[in-house]
């Protein structure tokens, strides 16, 4: 059954502002924010009980299977309040839903930007974490009410009475003012969205002022071209507009305008303060930016509301396709994949060892993985990409800069100084560990900052830490040493010099720069000789003696060496049989089609895969 919405005063286009509730649900990850977001769904009857199913918004396959949310989501829902004095006051909630992993910060600042509040969810059976802090500075930052909700009530071993302790302490105000919910069985949850229309303010703007309108989403579909998700500021936009993009002054026709509740539903307008999205047919995914400020054409607007600020990529790697003829192929999706992610960069690179392909920047390896999983499942590309790097910027001693996003731009003269992004990392852990996290850090290059105790058991440690450090497997090796218990948050802070090294890997003689790295002094030689033994197990044996070498300069830091062999697939086929014979040499002719030749020397592509995943270093972890 397709969602109805009420014709009447609360129509889109129509909604007293002052009746308009947009918030956002914030929270450390798997803390609850999809399951109470399920819950609100029903709850308000936007989404038929025959209909429902877990997770109901995160609508990629991806986000459901690892069950994290990557892309903010906005619906509607009409909302009465049932209790108390104000019963019976109708209200039009927007609630948006977003992403919690640290790689994702900038989708929760942009969904911020659209709300006056925020519900802060903490798990009652967990307490505070690293990123229900980063969540919550990032919401006091825009000025956003906070409504305080310990979920997960039902769980035995839950201590509400503790954790709203916790949780009034930090952000002042009555531990009795904390509500307790369970997402899972909906207990609380009517209280909870009657609090909201509550406590939250209504949205404020003009509505005879010129229409501004922020875009926070846009996404590519396939029918019906790009889909741009806006919250009205000032004005109305109406569905015979024409609307223009401040920014570049494009003027683009309106196909539809509505809003989501929570499919598609067609709407007339959108007034001061509301959510929704246009459709303009255009197909072209540069056409409409995130952060960019919508206006019609007839009367537009002069200034534009301040934008975001453009994320910026953290990791590098190069995504290369497995068959050379997907080159233009991979373009067209990654354009359109940048639609839905300003943070996504990449320019055109070519590998001695993998041809074309795409320099491509990520706000870290979660990002990485997400990004490459969905070119091979939404676009069916075959990919190889390269081992991530941070940026380095080395000064040659002429004073020259070069700033490296690749090691193969490394300069090879003399270097006076190389300088490392470093971060500003928070683990939130029990007393216990405080030992164990301490020697990590250390290991990493850390800089202890500070310390502080939330409570009587649990510690906040401050370090600064070199990106390339944190990015790899730092967080499965702080999950493990601390049993689980410690959460990590980290920020962009600056750059240090550092000791650093680029390392290349030649294959009979020739450097290959998919495997080129650059690394810590002290890492360096650990670096070459864990490849070297990959290549060494992936490479099959050539008709010539193959050495591989990890050198830094001219220096060999490590050496394998794979043995020649000379390999006659016929001599298994004694008798006469030509058939067969030729069925064997037809299987090795297809053997070959998948290799590599990087120099003289055959390479499967799955040496390059395999090599360059980084067990190594540490897996990229999907959750965090
Ligand atoms: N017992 C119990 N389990 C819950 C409750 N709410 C959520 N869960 C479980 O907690 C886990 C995480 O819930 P999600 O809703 O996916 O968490 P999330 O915060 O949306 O996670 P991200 O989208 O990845 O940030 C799931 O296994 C849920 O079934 C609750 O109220 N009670």
């Amino acid at each position: 059954m397709p969602p109805t919405l009420d014709p009447g005063a609360n129509a889109p286009g129509a909604t007293d502002p002052g009746r308009i509730r947009n918030f956002c649900i914030i929270a450390h990850i798997d803390h609850g924010k999809s399951t109470l977001a399920d819950r609100m769904l029903q709850l308000t009857g936007v989404v038929d009980p025959r209909l429902m199913r877990a997770q109901y918004l995160d609508r990629m396959d991806i986000e459901r299977e690892r069950g994290i949310t990557i892309k903010s989501q906005a619906v509607r829902m009409p909302w009465t309040i049932r209790e108390g004095e104000r019963a019976g006051e109708q209200a039009v909630l927007n609630m948006i839903d977003t992403p919690g992993h640290v790689d994702f910060t900038y989708e929760v600042s942009r969904s911020l930007a659209a709300c006056e509040g925020a519900i802060l969810l903490v798990d009652a059976a967990q307490g505070i974490e690293a990123q229900t802090l980063a969540n919550l500075y990032l919401a006091l930052e825009n000025d956003l009410h906070i409504i305080p909700v310990l979920n997960k009530i039902d769980l035995p071993a839950a201590q509400p009475e503790k954790y709203a302790e916790e949780l009034a302490h930090l952000i002042g105000g009555d531990p009795a003012d904390c509500i307790r919910v369970s997402g899972k069985t909906g207990e609380g949850v009517p209280y909870l969205l009657d609090e909201i229309v509550r406590q939250f303010t209504p949205p404020v703007g003009d509505a005879d002022a010129p229409a501004r309108a922020m875009i926070f989403d846009s996404v590519y579909d396939v029918y019906r071209g790009v889909v741009t998700y806006v919250r009205v500021i000032d004005g109305h936009i109406s569905a015979r507009d024409r609307i223009k993009m401040m920014s570049t002054g494009a003027v683009h026709e309106l196909l539809e305008i509505g809003v989501i509740s929570p499919e598609m539903v067609k709407a007339e307008a959108l007034g001061v303060g509301e959510v929704g999205y246009l459709i303009t047919g255009v197909k072209d995914v540069r056409q409409s930016r995130v952060g960019d400020t919508v206006t019609i054409n007839n009367r537009p607007a002069t200034e534009a509301l301040g934008g975001y600020k453009d994320p910026k990529p953290m990791v590098y790697s190069g995504l290369y396709p497995i068959d050379g003829s997907d080159y233009p192929a991979l373009r067209d999706a990654l354009d359109k994949l940048k639609l839905n992610d300003a943070a996504l960069t990449y320019e055109p690179e070519t590998s001695g060892a993998l041809g074309f392909g795409f320099r491509c920047g990520f706000l870290g390896l979660l990002h990485l993985e997400i990004i490459g999983e969905r070119l091979e499942r939404e676009f069916n590309l075959d990919l190889i990409s390269t081992a991530p790097n941070v940026v380095y910027r080395a000064i040659q001693e002429d004073g020259q800069e070069v700033v490296v996003t690749n090691p193969s731009e490394y300069p090879t003269g003399k270097i006076a100084e190389v300088y490392e992004p470093t971060v500003r990392a928070t683990v939130l852990t029990p007393n216990d560990y405080v030992g164990a996290v301490m020697e990590l850090c250390q290991g990493r290059r850390g800089n202890l900052l500070g310390m502080d105790y939330l409570s009587a058991d649990r510690v906040e440690l401050r370090y600064t830490l070199p990106l390339a450090e944190i990015i790899f497997d730092f967080f499965d090796q702080l999950k493990s040493r601390t049993k689980g218990y410690a959460s990590l948050d980290y920020e962009p802070t600056d750059e240090q010099a550092s000791d650093l090294v680029k390392v290349d890997i030649l294959l009979h003689g020739e450097p290959v720069d998919a495997f080129s790295a650059i690394v810590h002094k002290d890492k360096a030689y650990a670096y070459g000789t864990t490849i070297a033994a990959k290549l060494r197990n992936l490479i099959p044996r050539q008709q010539f003696e193959v050495p591989i070498q990890a050198a830094i300069g001219s220096r060999v830091i490590a050496r394998e060496t794979i043995r020649a062999i000379r390999k006659d697939v016929l001599a298994k086929c004694y008798g006469g049989d030509i058939s067969r014979k030729r069925k064997l040499l037809e299987k090795q002719k297809e053997g070959k089609k998948r290799m590599k030749m990087v120099g003289r020397v055959e390479v499967p592509q799955e040496a390059f895969i395999a090599a360059l995943s980084s067990d190594s270093d540490g897996k990229a972890t999907g959750k965090k």
